[in-house]
């Protein structure tokens, strides 16, 4: 459960303030699948950023499930980061140093995993979104769609209720895109709450519900 309360984030750039979130209160259950749709500079990475304790609000609380991440101090933000929430990006965020299941298995290390449980694992969730075969390479050697079903792997390593993700299909061809949204609907049948911004319209029928950002205002 996350619950907003009269969010706001104003980011400053010398002496001109722009307000990216304007006083939002909402709340979103368990299991709910949101899709976050709006223009251009309307305010959904800020808000997502917000929601995945990657940035901290100017005013307002966020509660995820009873806690309000607003408060958390930097250890109990990364933890928050580690544990309760998956990110994915559209430009796939990998490390390009390191290969499939070598990313996959990174966020797992940093919970203290040990090596062989934490490779177990990452094979699971490779299987999971389609891209075992892979495991060995490196992102540059994988396609968008490819390196897209990593970076979801990656997200779910820590197993989090809830995923949070940005145009995950914005770099992705159309067939690529609609694999990669079917995984995100199969993630949410099995038990994830799921929050999407995105101009994706093919992920309005698995949405729950449609929320619309308009300069920061969240309507819907
Ligand atoms: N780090 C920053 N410093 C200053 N202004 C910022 C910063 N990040 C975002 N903004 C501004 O905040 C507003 C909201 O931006 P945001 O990236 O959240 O929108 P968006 O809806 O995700 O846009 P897009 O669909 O283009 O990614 C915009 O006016 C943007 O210019």
């Amino acid at each position: 459960m996350i619950e907003v309360e009269n969010l706001i984030k104003v980011y400053r750039r010398g002496e001109i303030e722009v307000i990216a979130i304007r006083d939002v209160t909402l709340s979103i259950k368990d299991r709910e699948f949101v899709m976050l749709v709006g223009p251009s500079g309307s305010g959904k990475t800020t808000f997502l950023h917000l929601l995945g304790g990657i940035d901290r609000p100017t005013a307002g609380k966020i509660f995820v499930n009873g806690k309000n991440i607003a408060f958390f101090n930097d250890k109990e933000l990364t933890d928050y980061r580690r544990k309760d929430v998956g990110m994915v990006f559209q430009f796939f965020n990998l490390i390009p140093t390191l290969t499939a299941i070598e990313n996959v298995m990174l966020p797992m290390q940093f919970i203290g995993m040990g090596r062989s449980e934490r490779k177990k694992r990452a094979e699971e969730l490779l299987k999971l979104v389609g891209i075992y075969e892979r495991k060995d390479h490196y992102p540059d050697e994988m396609s968008g769609g490819e390196q897209q079903r990593v970076a979801i792997a990656v997200a779910l390593a820590n197993d989090p209720p809830l995923i949070l993700a940005d145009e995950p299909t914005g770099e992705l061809d159309t067939q690529t895109g609609l694999e990669i949204i079917k995984i995100f609907k199969k993630l949410n049948d099995e038990g994830k709450t799921v929050i999407i911004a995105t101009h994706d319209m093919r992920l309005e029928k698995y949405a729950t519900r449609i929320l619309e950002i308009r300069d920061g205002k969240i309507t819907g």
